[in-house]
Formats: structure tokens, C-alpha cells, sequence
């Protein structure tokens, strides 16, 4: 069932195109991924997503009809910049926030201290928001945007400034919201995250959507051009096989870039022919590769 639909939405500040014929849906239990460079238009999308701003064109969906007030009790929301007040406690605001968006004050109590202990942090209940490291912070920023149970979740950033520890237990915790029936649209610049938790994205460059779809698929339309090749003895004159680009000793073997997949065949054969083979991999280009390629690496 699709939860979040966007049909060809368009956002103006003036003359410059912000966000330029967007279309993609997210399906109920799904994490999708919205990618680009800097400034492609991936909060303003989300910010229309929310309501914040009103699209210039096009149309947004939300479980099969158009936007409402009522929506903010099913949306969540972790902004990539911190949105939480310093000074106040943990407990007022998240409390607080949980009630604007529909929860009775002992329910979202009850929600708070839930996800204080989950993470390991029911000290936090009294502290202001000042007094937390900035992993911390982002840890209390997440968990308001939890605390009601939405069902639809924009995460910007979900993991930026936590340590590997915490980054394992939030990313569980996504999994598990996903798994959950939550709709989950995730933006980041970490594309090993993004392998990891989505099946599809859209990889937005200056507006423009320029990769779309699933990331199996996607991987598909690119060529494989690297070669992983780990053997027992010395490989001799693999950088003479024709088609082969490039030969670089790595820890157990070698890493070689070629042109064409018939080089790959050459390369078993020519390798066979002197020493035992360990491992022969003929790689598919990962998400980040394919992002630098889209987008370009000055972008990137
Ligand atoms: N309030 C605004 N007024 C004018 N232009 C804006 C405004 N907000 C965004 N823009 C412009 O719209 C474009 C898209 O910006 P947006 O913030 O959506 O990018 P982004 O993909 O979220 O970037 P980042 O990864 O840096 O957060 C940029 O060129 C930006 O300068």
C-alpha cells in the first residue's frame, strides 16, 4: 500500500527551481531513500512533504489524499539541524511535542520513558537539552520525532555526529519501525546506510531527478569494471591482458579495473595458468560509485 505519494512536484524561491518534477512513492513498511549533493532540493522536498511549505506544482499524497492539519499527528520528523531547545528539559518538550501531535500527556510519558530505557538513558529525563553531548542530542532529537508512533517518518541525517555504538542501536530501531508499518523517507550522505536500510531511491542532482528506482536494479544499468583477484603465488603480466586498465597489489591479491566483462574471463584464465586462485570477484559498483558518477565528484 503506497503511504506517501509525490506526483510531479515543483518548488520555485523566487527564479530559481528548487525542486523540479519529483515523483516517487513510499510504500507502507518501506525506507526510501532521497539522495544528492548539496542543494539538489532534498529538504525543500521534505518540507513540502511535512506541510512546512506548499509545492508550486504538482500533487502530494498521503495515504491516497491530499495533505491536512490532521497529518501532523501521524508525521515525524528528525531534522538535520537540531531542532530541540537547549535549555529546556528532555521530558517538557518531548512531552510537550508528543501532545501537539496528539498523545495524552501520560501516554507520551509513558512513550518517552520507553525510548529513554531502549536507549539506555532514562537519566536523561531531567536533563536540559544543553547539558547532552551532541550524539546525545541527536539521540533525544530522534526520539521526538518517534514518540507519537507516526506512521509516516522523514529522517534527514538520522545518524550524523553518533558514535558506531549508537548508530547500530538507531538503525535497528529504524529496521524495526519499518518493519512496523512505518513509512520511512531517509536522507543522507552516507551511502553504506543507504545500501544497508533502503530497497529504492531517487537520487536528486540541481533539482532534477537523475537515478531512480530499485537499488539492485539500478546497479544493474551500470557496467562492472573491477575485478577482485586474491591467489596463492605472484600473478605475472596481468596489466599485458588485453582490455585490462589497471592493476593495483592489494593485501591478498589484486585489484584490476577493466573495460569490457570479457577481460574478466582472460584474467581467470591467465591467473589460473601460473598460481592457485583464492578468490575471483567481478564487482558490481557500489551506491557511492554510482552517486559519483551521477552527480559528479566536485558535487558530491
Ligand atoms: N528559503 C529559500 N529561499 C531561497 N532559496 C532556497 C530556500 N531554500 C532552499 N533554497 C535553494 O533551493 C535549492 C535546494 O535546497 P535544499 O535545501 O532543498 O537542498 P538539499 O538537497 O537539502 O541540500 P543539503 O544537502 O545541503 O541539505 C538550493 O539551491 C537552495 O539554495
Amino acid at each position: 500500500m503506497v503511504s506517501l505519494q509525490l506526483d510531479h512536484v515543483f518548488k520555485q524561491y523566487g527564479d530559481k527551481t528548487a525542486v523540479n518534477n519529483i515523483s516517487l512513492q513510499v510504500e507502507q513498511g518501506e525506507i526510501y531513500g532521497l539522495l544528492g549533493a548539496n542543494g539538489a532540493g532534498k529538504t525543500t522536498t521534505m518540507r513540502m512533504v511535512l506541510g512546512l511549505i506548499y509545492p508550486d506544482g504538482g500533487e502530494i499524497r498521503y495515504h491516497g489524499k491530499p495533505y491536512s492539519s490532521e497529518l501532523t499527528r501521524v508525521m515525524g520528523y528528525l531534522p538535520e539541524e537540531r531542532g530541540l531547545y537547549p535549555k529546556i528539559k528532555v521530558s517538557e518538550q518531548i512531552v510537550y511535542l508528543a501532545r501537539l501531535r496528539g498523545m495524552s500527556k501520560q501516554d507520551a510519558d509513558k512513550s518517552l520513558r520507553y525510548w529513554l530505557d531502549r536507549f539506555e538513558v532514562p537519566e536523561y529525563y531531567d536533563k536540559r537539552i544543553e547539558e547532552l553531548s551532541k550524539g546525545n542530542q541527536q539521540k533525544m532529537g530522534f526520539i521526538a520525532a518517534i514518540v507519537h508512533k507516526p506512521q509516516i517518518l522523514i529522517l534527514d541525517e538520522a545518524f550524523s555526529g553518533l558514535d558506531p555504538v549508537n548508530v547500530e542501536l538507531l538503525k535497528a530501531t529504524v529496521k524495526e519501525l519499518r518493519d512496523n508499518g512505518t513509512s520511512i523517507l531517509f536522507s543522507t550522505h552516507r551511502m553504506e546506510h543507504v545500501e544497508e536500510l533502503c530497497r529504492r531511491i531517487t537520487i536528486l542532482h540541481r533539482s532534477n531527478t537523475v537515478v531512480q528506482g530499485d537499488i539492485k536494479e539500478i546497479k544493474s544499468r551500470y557496467p562492472r569494471e573491477e575485478v577482485v583477484l586474491h591467489t596463492q603465488g605472484e600473478v605475472e603480466k596481468l596489466d599485458s591482458i588485453p582490455g585490462v586498465k589497471s592493476v593495483e597489489r592489494v593485501d591478498r591479491g589484486y585489484e584490476i579495473k577493466i573495460g569490457t566483462p570479457d577481460t574478466a574471463q582472460l584474467i581467470l584464465q591467465h591467473a589460473m595458468a601460473q598460481t592457485a586462485i583464492e578468490r575471483f570477484e567481478i564487482k558490481e559498483p557500489t551506491l557511492n560509485q554510482i552517486f559519483i558518477q551521477e552527480v559528479g565528484e566536485s558535487n558530491a
